[in-house]
């Protein structure tokens, strides 16, 4: 446990006046108090999720109008002052709780709901009653709720969305109110500031696929992890779906479909609908981060290249899964003691998750040797042969490009050698290399899955593997964790142990073969980095978030690694510290922007830690004035 609760050593008093009567009352109970220690990154961290900022907002709404706005209302909170001003003395009982005691309050009423699905969607509706509450809540049992409102629990939630469908969650976009998109996105954006969109058009939810309109639940998860892990202050976020219809024919076939129940729009017509959402933003928010996430392949790559001279946009599964992955392979490198641009890379799977994570090792193959000056420098084309690609039909080789089976954008990656080609090559009924012989030849230092084939990498793989390296690096990246193409305890068991180990989705720590010791589980999943890389883009209003930034940030995770310490210890932090390991990220992303040029703010370097901490949200309750001009 990294974390525990204290009880403070005096109760503060609550002053309360009836008719000419002063009272002056203890508030109940025990203050709970949020600490933190042996953490890894002690000393570095920023303001936490608890600590008082004391500002005051002037608001305009009255009785149940400011109860019913999640923004401001404080519940049990509401103090005595605010209770009269705000014509609530009626409407709520009569103590007044800390923010420590709603808690409190709100985590057993968590506790009493026995699935993981039922506590996410407690949870949704805690949301949309009182974010501070929401939000003090979550951040005080990070690496317990994190995966009840995202992955794995997330996946369930929203391939069931039209039967748990209660409220609007964001904004949403149907293809047929194309004309109407304009009016609907500012109604939704009016008088407020928006410095991050998370959109998504639902076609590739997680590794479950085209999930129509409840592709939201994932634009409102990672939003909601901008704010927990990034400090984004939720009233400044702003999450997306643009319903172009789907595919999925259970939801197409389902009466309760609450989307546009259409095949999904393509070519033509769809680019003309991203493309009109696009320069809305462009118009509206200039300087807002545009992030794209779950769209499918063929989009992710498309829409980043076409959008990302123009707009800071920022592709999650192509850049943040590049960006996670690389700082767990640096952490890994760092045990092995080797060199990156020695590792012999398969990578299983070879959509968006997949061609980013190539793309991005093998520009820090060339990056980072160039900054180490013992080093010769490789090359970007010999950084390539460290990559070998699989997808359905195989090995991508030079020959099945020519049968027109490697998607567009891959050719860069497709082993040329003839020996692919040669008698002795095992391959199978169709003539396809598989992953059990492409592991026998490469025998690669570093297997990484992102195919959604749970159960890939079988016994016989990972055996394989481990004969012929001593620390075989294995990451399962496939989510949600049923889809993980092998278990942390299968990889741990059949490596004896030896294997490195990061996972996509959270997993229990493993027994250390004949040690009396556990291997803590690393998640490498791209929301222990977006955040910090969205936040470093955002405060220094970045027009474009390079690949210079993407790896600053990075190499300010990896510095993070407890392997570093330890090299049985974890490759990257726990969730439980993201937002201070974000912290750091943001700081370098933002260091990195103002450097290169790209950052449009009137202060340097010098100033980006403390711009940084103070831009960061944090869960408390601000102090509410009644003011008929104030905001609504
Ligand atoms: N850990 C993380 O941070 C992230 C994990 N992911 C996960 O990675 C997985 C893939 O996501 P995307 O790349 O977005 O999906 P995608 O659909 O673009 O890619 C999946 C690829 O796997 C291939 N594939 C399917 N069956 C295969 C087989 N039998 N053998 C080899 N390849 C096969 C598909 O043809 C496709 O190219 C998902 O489960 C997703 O949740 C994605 C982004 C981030
Ligand atoms: C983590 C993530 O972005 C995905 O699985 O799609
Ligand atoms: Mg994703």
């Amino acid at each position: 446990m990294a974390h525990r609760l204290k009880v403070a050593a005096s109760l503060p008093t609550l002053i309360l006046m009836s008719g000419r009567k002063l009272f002056k009352l203890p508030i109940r109970g025990p203050t709970l108090i949020y600490s933190r220690h042996h953490s890894h990154l002690s000393g570095r961290t920023c303001n936490n999720m608890t600590d008082k900022k004391n500002t005051t907002i002037r608001v305009a709404l009255k009785g149940d109008e400011i109860l019913g706005n999640p923004r401001y209302n404080k519940g049990s909170a509401f103090t005595v002052d605010e209770r009269i001003a705000f014509e609530l003395s009626g409407r709520l009982p009569w103590q007044v709780d800390t923010l420590d005691q709603q808690c409190e309050r709100a985590y057993g009423q968590l506790k009493d709901h026995e699935t993981d699905i039922r506590r996410n969607a407690f949870l949704q509706s805690l949301k949309a009653q009182n974010w501070v509450l929401y939000y003090a809540l979550i951040s005080r049992h990070l690496g317990e709720l994190i995966p009840v409102i995202y992955t794995p629990t997330e996946a369930e939630a929203i391939s069931n969305y039209s039967h748990l469908f209660r409220r609007s969650e964001g904004l949403y976009l149907s293809f047929p109110l194309a004309d109407r998109m304009e009016k609907d996105y500012l109604l939704q954006t009016a008088g407020r500031q928006i410095d991050l969109i998370v959109v998504s058009d639902s076609e590739a939810i997680l590794g479950i696929g085209d999930q129509g309109v409840g592709g939201i639940g994932i634009s409102t998860a990672k939003a909601v992890i901008y704010t927990l892990v990034g400090g984004m202050n939720p009233s400044h976020t702003l999450p997306v779906v643009l319903d172009v219809g789907t595919n999925n024919q259970e939801l197409l076939d389902d009466p309760l479909y609450v989307g546009w129940p259409e095949k999904r729009r393509r070519g033509e017509e769809y680019d003309q609908f991203v493309d009109k959402f696009v320069q809305l933003v462009r118009k509206h928010h200039p300087h807002c981060l545009l992030h794209f996430e779950d769209f499918g392949v063929t989009n992710a790559q498309r829409l980043l290249a076409k959008y990302r001279d123009a707009h800071a946009i920022f592709n999650d599964d192509v850049q943040g899964t590049g960006a996670v992955t690389l700082a767990a392979l640096i952490a890994a490198i760092g045990v092995t003691k080797a060199k990156l641009r020695d590792q012999r890379i398969v990578v299983y799977g070879a959509g968006t998750a997949g061609l980013g994570i190539v793309r991005q090792l093998s520009r820090a193959m060339v990056a980072l040797d160039e900054s180490d000056e013992s080093t010769d420098t490789i090359s970007a084309e010999d950084a390539k042969k460290n990559f070998w690609l699989l997808d359905k039909h195989g090995l991508l080789t030079r020959a099945l490009a020519g049968e027109g089976l490697v998607r567009e954008g891959i050719e860069d990656f497709v082993r040329e050698e003839p020996e692919w080609n040669g008698d002795d090559v095992k391959k199978d009924d169709q003539g396809r290399i598989r992953l059990l012989e492409v592991v026998k030849r490469v025998k690669p230092t570093v297997l990484i899955g992102t195919s959604t084939q749970p159960g890939a990498f079988t016994e016989e793989i990972v055996r394989e593997m481990s004969k012929h390296v001593d620390r075989p690096i294995i990451f399962p990246l496939s989510n949600p964790s049923k889809l993980h193409e092998v278990t942390p305890k299968d990889a741990n068991d059949w490596s004896e142990g030896k294997a490195l180990i990061a996972t996509g989705s959270p997993f229990p720590p493993v027994k250390i073969p004949n040690r009396d010791r556990e291997y803590i589980i690393a998640e490498c999943n791209n929301a222990l980095i977006y955040p910090g890389l969205g936040l470093g883009a955002v405060i220094t209003q970045s027009r474009t978030l390079s690949d210079t930034m993407l790896i600053a940030g990075t190499r300010a995770l990896a510095a993070l690694s407890p392997a570093l310490k330890d090299p049985d210890d974890a490759l990257l932090p726990d969730f439980q510290e993201a937002r201070e390991a974000n912290y750091e990220v943001a700081v370098a992303v933002a260091e990195q922007a103002i450097e290169e040029g790209s950052a449009n703010v009137p202060w340097g370097k010098d100033e980006v830690k403390q711009k940084v901490r103070e831009k960061m949200w944090a869960a408390s309750y601000e102090n509410l004035v009644f003011d008929p001009e104030g905001e609504t």
